[in-house]
């Protein structure tokens, strides 16, 4: 049989969505349009061929390039988002611009080392986690042809596991840098030495539970509404195939992925936020960091931070969508 080719390698923007079954899967569903009925002859189910899947060592890599673009586009709205969270007041214009007359642009970018060295690979492993996912719902499910929006969701949850390991020692270091007096540490390396030097890998992994309840939701929504909103746009275009697509279209379906993430995950942040920037033994444990906000702030204050969460949500998520779709395209040589 002639080697099944990706369609990612002749056009502007390849899909991820349909991109999972591995190479036998792929090569049996090609003989199965041919047969339209069983030796019963009972109408056989017909399969409609799926591309081959893109290489888990691709999804990585193109992941990590959509995590340098959202750093380079979201974090001056997420060092705002953190400040109000843990209870710095003032409107994000405000504190937009305070922050860049008192310190200029590199005020805007403080904190920005731990993003950068940290959501590379916190990205790269929740594009190679989604992959992972979808095979498994694939072999779990033993379901053949394009996996349904659920299926989609569940493979986009479980790419929280493996990117909540990165993702909670280098949120709590962001936290701290960000809520940190100028000058109290040097940089990433010196904070996460000196947590660790006080309280070892426990204090590193503080507020894990709370990221993985921020995560596991935020990412089906995050996953969930990219397909979705790239499949509406497909259709409505009449196209055979997301990866028909324009850039328009991609960076659409990425910023409102990003919406869709901090519509829910805003009240688990808050509380990890506070968690994790807090000085040792302020909260007995989670339920504690809950009941003291409630308790002194009432229920808003689980919604602080909305508003520059969301100004970021969409222009940050729409960039690393687009990184991502972009590089994967730059490395359709690994197919
Ligand atoms: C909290 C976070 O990193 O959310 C990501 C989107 C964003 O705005 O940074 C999504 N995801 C957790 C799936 C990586």
């Amino acid at each position: 049989m002639a080697p099944h080719k990706s369609s990612s390698s002749s056009v502007p923007f390849t899909a991820n969505s349909n991109n999972t079954m591995s190479d036998f899967q792929s090569e049996a569903s090609d003989l199965l349009p041919s047969m339209s009925s069983n030796v019963a002859g009972e109408p056989s189910r017909t399969v409609k061929p799926q591309p081959k899947p893109d290489s888990m060592l691709k999804s990585f890599l193109a992941g990590g390039v959509g995590g340098v673009c959202v750093v380079l586009v979201g974090h001056p709205l997420d060092l705002i988002k953190v400040r109000m969270q843990t209870g710095v007041g003032g409107s994000v214009l405000g504190m937009f611009a305070d922050t860049f007359r008192q310190h200029g642009i590199r005020g805007l970018y403080r904190g920005v080392s731990a993003p950068l060295i940290g959501v590379s690979p916190i990205f790269a492993l929740s594009f190679w986690g989604y992959d992972v996912g979808q095979r498994f719902v694939r072999w779990s499910t033993g379901h053949e042809g394009e996996l349904t929006l659920t299926h989609k969701c569940i493979a986009g949850g479980l790419s929280a596991i493996p990117t909540t390991i990165v993702m909670a020692p280098v949120e709590r270091i962001k936290c701290l840098l960000q809520t940190s007096s100028a000058g109290q540490y040097k940089g990433f390396s010196d904070c996460a030495a000196s947590v660790y030097r006080s309280g070892g890998v426990t204090s590193l992994y503080r507020g894990t539970i709370l990221t993985l309840l921020r995560d596991g939701p935020g990412s089906v929504a995050w996953f969930g509404m990219y397909e979705f909103t790239k499949k509406a746009m497909m259709q409505a275009q009449g196209m055979e195939d997301t990866s028909q697509l324009s850039p328009i279209a991609v960076l659409t379906a990425g910023g409102l992925a990003g919406i869709a993430n901090w519509s829910i995950a805003i009240p688990p942040d808050v509380l990890k936020s506070r968690f994790q920037s807090a000085p040792d033994g302020t909260y007995k444990n989670i339920a504690d960091v809950y009941r003291q906000l409630v308790q002194k702030e009432g229920h808003g204050a689980l919604f602080a931070g909305l508003r520059p969460a969301m100004l970021r949500a969409f222009p940050a998520n729409a960039a690393c969508f687009m990184g991502m779709e972009v590089a994967r395209k730059a490395l359709s040589f690994m197919d």
